[in-house]
């Protein structure tokens, strides 16, 4: 999952950044993705907003999710009796998506549209071809990803190995 949300970060969507990661039987990745403009249809000109009422000017038309582009981006030959790891529960489409490419398990970590038609569908075929879903709770709130930590590592062991050295002498 945590794979997942760093590929949200990603994302070109100012509101929602949302990213999905596919293991296989074996929890290897074999696929990752996340919300973006189809490719060729350039961020900075297609529209991001989700309120108009020319529907023209909204992302809805345009935007691939984060579990299509993740089946999409697959570096094995399908993803049959995979786990998709995603940020948001899967829409309808997206459920369509999972279900014909034989994924067998969705895990989610929000769910905060459930209300909406989109995820009512989705959990209706979702249940009909039998793909189990469920929420993931994580151990820990927060992880931080510090660069500078490897080098600063790698001094604390010198010192420690210089520190052995003279003890040793
Ligand atoms: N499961 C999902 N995967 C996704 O990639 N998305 C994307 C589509 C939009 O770009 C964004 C949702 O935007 P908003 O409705 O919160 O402003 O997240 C959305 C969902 C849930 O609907
Ligand atoms: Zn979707």
């Amino acid at each position: 999952m945590a794979t997942a949300f760093l590929s949200a970060q990603r994302s070109k969507d100012p509101r929602t950044q949302v990213g999905a990661c596919i293991v296989n039987e074996e929890n290897k990745i074999v696929g990752i993705g996340y919300n973006g403009m189809p490719v060729g249809c350039h961020d900075d000109e297609m529209p991001w907003g989700r309120d108009s009422d020319n529907i023209l000017e909204t992302k809805q038309l345009y935007v691939c999710h984060a579990e299509l582009n993740a089946v999409l981006n697959k570096n094995s030959a399908d993803v049959k009796n995979c786990t998709i790891y995603v940020a948001l529960f899967p829409c309808n489409e997206c459920a369509k998506v999972v279900i014909q490419s034989g994924i067998k398990e969705v895990v989610y970590y929000s769910d905060k549209y459930k209300d909406k038609p989109e995820f009512v569908a989705s959990k209706k075929m979702l249940d009909m071809a039998g793909v189990k879903y469920r929420q993931h709770i994580p151990k820990q709130k927060q992880i931080l990803i510090d660069f500078t930590a490897i080098d600063a590592m790698t001094g604390t062991n010198v010192k420690e190995v210089l520190k052995a050295d003279q003890t040793s002498f």
